[in-house]
């Protein structure tokens, strides 16, 4: 299943600065194992916000709640995910 994932970071301003380096950079090797999977598909910076919009495919709710729980960064970050499913009107394959 995709699904689309809006990632808002909010780190506090009070954690140090080394504190927040190391959190930063174990998840970006999480981000980059999972990128490799190919269960995270894509992720885009959202333009001025320390935020990303990323692309999901893995097996059901259940498998995407495991990886975003697991983020480093995830008590730092707000989340929304909508499920997507193939557009009736899609031409390209690799739409679903
Ligand atoms: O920077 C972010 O958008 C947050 C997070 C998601 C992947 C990653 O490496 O960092």
């Amino acid at each position: 299943m995709l699904y689309h994932v809006f990632m808002d970071v909010k780190i506090p301003r009070d954690l140090p600065a080394e504190e927040a380096a190391e959190i930063i950079a174990r998840e970006k090797a999480y981000s980059q194992d999972l990128q490799r999977s190919g269960k995270w598909r894509h992720i885009w910076r959202v333009a001025g916000q320390y935020a990303n919009i990323s692309i999901f495919d893995v097996r059901d709710n259940a498998e995407l709640h495991e990886i975003l729980s697991g983020l480093p960064l995830f008590p730092f970050m707000d989340i929304k995910v909508t499920p997507l499913l193939r557009h009736p009107s899609a031409v390209r394959e690799d739409d679903s």
